[in-house]
């Protein structure tokens, strides 16, 4: 007999009470191995139950958190203004509790999530790296998933039972072997595979974090009928499959006729309110800061400084998966550019809680179609300007007035960083280069290749340096871009790299002359 889904109201039943004197620490299989800094905070060594080989029916993973005695630790977060420039800005005491609806400080710029940093640093840098590597590969709500196996330095107050999540993050740190030894002379080249996860791109990284707190808002009665973005495609598809698997109404406004079929169907198909409007990206950001603003809709672009905290443990996946050894170099493309600071925050928080001693430079790569980052970095930051981003192949980033300019600033600023541009050609060339190795990436992760290619050519990025570069989305989703390329079919583009399929007769013959011809060629067997 089919069961009926689940209402949402039943995920909201209350949780078991526990006294304090119950309360134990976050990982107790662990604390006693692991050092704690604090004098006056000792961790208790009890183990969890182990967890039944076949689970009752009526029993799952959730239910099982929901068993598990909470951390004793106070860790906790909110929001505050975002400090573009410490040494100008005085400090400031407005701060908000997450479970308020505020995107904005007072006097209209970012915020940002602070963590209590006193609380975390109780715990030494070797008891941080241990728990996360603890947590990785397995299916215990909700550590399975690469951002929740970060909990307490995302969100630490969140009940397990809000959480929303696909077990994202954990994404493969791909060795680029063939590219980086014959297109631009390195060993140590690295892929950092962001796109292959549950709606195929770093977006969900984020979204699960923002999605998580408005289930929990939801619960708490705060007035949210349902959450919305602007977007390239990336971020509705992921809204929309977050809000589908928790039961919570999307709203996305798309830009008409800009983005690939791959992307507009997400949305669709996982049941969001889509709205195709007839201008660019910029005009769907302003018009749904607009809507938001007046309906009881949360707001779910990268303006939303949750989005950060969840992107920022793909730097944490990144130091973790290099056994805690820190890369020289790590270039992320950039659009609306909140990844690029998430990405700093994620490797300056381990920093500073003292798993690894520095933070690799960082390197903003833009498409030159949509680059007001660059030009920006080009006039010394003294004078920003938005542009009207032209169409460009890597469409997801055709963005001229990204909201998180400040904290993009900011990031490249405090850890020596560049901001480099790809040519439409540049960014295709390196993408279908990418694919000829064995990769399948998005061509935004082209824009990145090619600054990594201009910074080897030019001296500035060294054949022994430790280099990761962010895929930010799946090459699935832009089968266009890449049938255009290899059927040569872009006007004013030699696609070089084209390898197109060779039409041929059904006949013995023909297919031998073509292969003789093919082997002739040079082809290796
Ligand atoms: C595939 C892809 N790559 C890169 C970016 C740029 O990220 P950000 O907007 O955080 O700079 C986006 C979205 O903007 C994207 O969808
Ligand atoms: N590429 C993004 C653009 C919006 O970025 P966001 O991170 O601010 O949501 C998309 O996929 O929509």
């Amino acid at each position: 007999m089919a069961s009926s889904p689940l209402p949402h109201s039943s995920l909201s039943s209350p949780l078991p009470k526990f006294k304090p004197s119950q309360h134990r620490t976050l990982k107790t299989t662990l604390t006693s191995t692991i050092k704690c800094t604090s004098t006056n905070h000792s961790p208790t060594t009890t183990p969890p139950a182990p967890a039944p080989q076949r689970r009752a029916v009526e029993d799952n993973i959730r239910d099982e958190a929901r068993r598990r005695i909470p951390a004793a630790e106070n860790f906790s977060s909110r929001y505050v203004p975002f400090v573009a420039d410490p040494g100008k800005t005085p400090p400031s005491d407005e701060s908000y509790s997450l479970d308020e609806i505020v995107y904005r400080s007072r006097a209209g710029g970012l915020l940002d999530v602070q963590h209590d940093m006193e609380a975390l640093r109780r715990f030494d840098g070797e008891y941080w790296r241990s728990l996360f590597d603890s947590r990785v590969g397995k299916t215990t709500w909700p550590y399975g998933s690469g951002v929740w196996s970060k909990k307490e330095w995302v969100l630490p107050e969140i009940d397990d039972d809000d959480i929303v999540s696909a077990f994202e993050g954990n994404s493969n740190l791909f060795w680029a072997e063939r590219f980086g030894k014959h297109l631009v002379g390195m060993n140590d080249l690295w892929v950092k595979h962001c796109g292959i996860s549950h709606t195929g791109s770093f977006k969900d990284l984020g979204m699960t974090v923002l999605v998580s707190q408005v289930n929990r808002l939801r619960k708490m009665n705060r007035p949210v009928v349902g959450v919305g973005c602007a977007s390239t495609g990336d971020t509705s598809a992921a809204l929309s499959a977050y809000c589908a698997a928790a039961g919570i109404p999307s709203i996305v406004f798309l830009p008409a006729n800009r983005i690939s079929i791959a992307q507009l169907v997400q949305p669709i198909a996982n049941g969001a309110f889509v709205l195709s409007i007839d201008t660019d990206f910029d005009g769907c950001m302003k018009l749904i800061r607009e809507v938001t603003s007046e309906l009881p809709i949360y707001l779910a672009n990268s303006l939303n400084s949750l989005r950060i905290e969840g992107q920022k443990t793909a730097a944490i996946e990144i130091l973790q998966q290099f056994d805690w050894q820190v890369p020289d170099w790590v270039i992320v493309p950039g659009g609306n550019l909140g990844n690029i600071y998430a990405f700093y925050k994620g490797f300056k928080m381990c920093e500073e809680l003292g798993l690894v001693d520095r933070i690799p430079r960082l390197v903003c790569a833009q498409a030159a179609n949509a680059n007001p980052l660059y030009l920006y970095y080009k006039s010394g930051y003294s004078d920003f300007k938005p542009v009207k981003a032209s169409d460009t192949f890597a469409s997801a980033i055709q963005i001229g007035d990204p909201v998180s300019i400040d904290r993009a600033v900011y990031a490249l600023k405090n850890s020596n960083g560049i901001v480099e541009e790809a040519s439409e050609e540049e960014l295709m060339d390196a993408m279908a280069m990418a694919d000829s190795t064995g990769m399948f990436i998005c061509p935004h992760t082209g824009v990145a290749l090619s600054a990594l290619m201009k910074l080897r050519n030019g001296g500035v990025i060294g054949p022994t340096d430790r280099t990761v570069v962010v895929s930010t989305a799946h090459g699935l989703k832009f089968t266009q871009a890449k049938i255009d390329y290899h059927s040569k079919g872009i006007g004013d583009m030699a696609c070089r790299f084209a390898n197109p399929p060779v039409q041929v007769r059904a006949d013995f013959g023909a297919i031998m002359d073509v292969l003789r011809n093919y082997l002739d060629k040079g082809a290796k067997v």
